[in-house]
């Protein structure tokens, strides 16, 4: 859907990438930018912000916005828009920024793209900021043929083990998954009397045991 869309005739583009925590937007965000032309990308991110006051911050927002527009097709990351919006002491305040920017007019000839991310949805919904995106995309956790696409492209378990260890673990953002298995991998290594270092997991009881530590 996001290739077709990307495909499509547009000059401005706000889209909303929202999710549990560590199921891969800001990557997927990244990845519009790696796999797209675009002359100008810029990241808002909260930590940019930790220190700004209101005012400051709403100047910041619109200044990356106004440069991000003097490029003839840029994107714009918005990474946690809703970190961003808290940080604010007025979140209203904030929150009235990204809607004046979301809504600006691009330059003639200027093609603009966003793509904001979130965890808390419903906040952005009851300030009345999800509706300033043109479309809002849901990025899940890993079922359990997701997990088993991660195990078998990122790691090494055998054969007989991966359906289970699929099925046990989903559903599971793609980022603790990583963890449990590089967790487990590492784990493996140091037991090991000669620790190759490569990834390799057979003692699957750890990938549980890990899991149950982490997901509860
Ligand atoms: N498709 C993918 N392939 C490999 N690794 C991935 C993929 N998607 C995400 N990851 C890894 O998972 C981790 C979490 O991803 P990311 O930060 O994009 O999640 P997020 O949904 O934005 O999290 P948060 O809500 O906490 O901001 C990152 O370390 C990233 O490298």
């Amino acid at each position: 859907m996001l290739k077709h869309l990307m495909e499509g005739s547009w000059c401005s583009l706000n889209l909303l990438l929202e999710g549990p925590r560590g199921t891969g937007k800001s990557f997927l965000a990244a990845n519009i930018g790696l796999t797209n032309k675009f002359d100008f990308i810029e990241i808002i991110s909260p930590e940019s912000f930790l220190r700004l006051s209101d005012l400051e911050m709403c100047n910041e927002i619109i200044m990356r916005w106004k440069e991000a527009q003097s490029y003839s097709s840029s994107l714009i990351i918005i990474d946690d828009i809703e970190m961003i919006v808290e940080i604010g002491r007025s979140s209203l305040t904030i929150s009235n920024a990204f809607t004046v920017c979301l809504n600006m007019e691009p330059l003639k000839n200027h093609k603009r793209m966003v793509v904001a991310t979130t965890s808390d949805l419903a906040f952005l919904r009851s300030i009345k900021l999800e509706e300033q995106f043109f479309l809002s995309l849901h990025v899940p956790k890993l079922k359990s043929e997701g997990v088993a696409k991660v195990i078998s492209q990122m790691f090494y378990i055998p054969l007989e083990h991966h359906t289970q260890v699929a099925t046990t673990l989903a559903p599971v953002a793609i980022k603790d998954l990583i963890y449990i298995l590089e967790s487990a991998t590492r784990k493996q290594d140091e037991t090991s009397a000669n620790g190759s270092g490569g990834s390799s997991i057979t003692n699957i009881d750890t990938v549980y045991r890990l899991a149950n530590l982490m997901l509860k």
